[in-house]
């Protein structure tokens, strides 16, 4: 596991970058807020030090008059959510999906599908929740949670027969987007009466305000920790339901009563490297996927590292790494395909 250093590059490595690299094209697929948080400008000038070009792709006009492409990054999450029920975003991941169709030697970080899957709490929580036999020797688990699909007559015996404990947090089925941040801390059964379905209910875990973000760049990964929510007393209690919204907690400036530890408690060690580099393996493989985060804590009382998310494409903020990290990664996904171009070649008949 990498902390976020200064880059170190030898004029060696630089040299034999761009050589291998020069004449590439690289297109983004990003909104506007997307393409300032990663400063695809400033990584525009980084990549022609090493003689790539990056093209900002117009999903509004024709994509084939604007490539060729060698590779395409993007986050095309907004769309695919918006595709659900608008067709002017029906049009465009259509039109995305008929070029990449078409052509085949273009990769595509990260494949739709993929990160279609992680636009879902249902499914991502599928899969975290298989993470602790999957990893048994690290002692990585996430926390007990509920699919609350429509019906809430049952949530109640379901929290119970599930062994949810109090508080649960509540978020929204749907994991991307400006509405995918609003969330609730719910207290007790009475409280089951703020949740609204879609939604996942996940047990609460005391944590000591401190969260641990890793940020993977296809095989490398950067811890960074943030501010996070603070501990409540276990168990139910008679206390009004806790809404907030995510990105007031956990961004690194971020200060409020909810992540100011109430009392005092020692610091708890970091997640192991070790156990978080097995962790990243595991989800590089599950996930399919180069270009994400997960959001890990841990429980103050045992010491395991829990998942408790899994974010698509994040921000890289604290990682001044991304940018070589991310360039890297692009020149090893076309070094494996000249490899298996080559192989195919030279072994005629495959
Ligand atoms: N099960 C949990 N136990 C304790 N704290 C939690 C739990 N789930 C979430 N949190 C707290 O709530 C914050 C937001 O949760 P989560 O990361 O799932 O939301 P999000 O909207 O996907 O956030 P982002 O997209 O910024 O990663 C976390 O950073 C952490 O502080
Ligand atoms: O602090 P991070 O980098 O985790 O913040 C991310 C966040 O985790 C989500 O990935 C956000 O994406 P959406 O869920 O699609 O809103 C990222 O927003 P973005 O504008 O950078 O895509 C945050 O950076
Ligand atoms: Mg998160």
């Amino acid at each position: 596991m990498e902390r976020s250093e200064a880059p170190t590059h030898t004029p060696l490595s630089v040299a034999l970058t761009r050589s291998l690299m020069s004449g590439r094209r690289v297109g983004f697929c990003l909104s506007a807020k997307k393409r300032r948080r990663v400063n695809l400008d400033a990584f525009a000038d980084f990549c022609a030090g090493h003689g790539v070009e990056v093209v900002e792709i117009d999903l509004a006009q024709p994509l084939a008059p604007q490539g060729p492409f060698d590779v395409i990054v993007h986050k095309l999450s907004d769309v695919i959510v918006e595709a659900e029920h608008d067709s002017q975003s029906q049009q465009l991941l259509a039109n995305f999906q008929s070029f990449m169709s078409a052509h085949p030697s273009t990769v595509l970080l990260d494949p739709l599908p993929a990160m279609t899957q992680l636009l879902d709490r249902f499914a991502s929580y599928r899969i975290m929740s298989k993470l602790h036999k999957s990893l048994r020797d690290w002692r990585v688990c996430s926390p007990p949670y509920l699919e609350i699909h429509s019906d809430l007559s049952s949530v109640q015996h379901a929290v119970t027969t599930r062994g949810l404990s109090f508080p649960l947090i509540c978020k929204t089925r749907v994991a991307h987007g400006s509405l995918s941040h609003e969330m609730s801390l719910i207290f007790s059964a009475g409280s089951l009466a703020d949740v609204h379905a879609p939604c996942v209910l996940q047990s609460f875990v005391n944590h000591g305000a401190v969260l641990h973000k890793v940020f993977v760049v296809g095989d490398r990964h950067f811890c960074v920790e943030r501010p996070s929510l603070k501990n409540f007393p276990s168990g139910p209690c008679d206390r009004k339901t806790i809404f907030f919204n995510s990105h007031q907690v956990s961004k690194p400036e971020s200060s409020s009563d909810l992540t100011a530890l109430d009392e005092q408690m020692p610091g708890l060690p970091p997640p192991s490297s070790e156990a978080v580099a097995a962790l990243v393996r595991e989800l590089r493989v599950q996930l399919g996927m180069a270009l994400f985060g997960v959001d890990i804590i841990i429980n103050i009382h045992t010491h395991t590292l829990t998942v408790i998310d899994i974010n698509i494409f994040p921000g890289y903020e604290g990682v001044p790494q991304f940018f070589p990290a991310l360039l890297s990664h692009i020149e090893s996904v076309l070094d494996e395909q000249a490899t298996q171009t080559t192989g195919a070649a030279a072994t005629p008949g495959l």
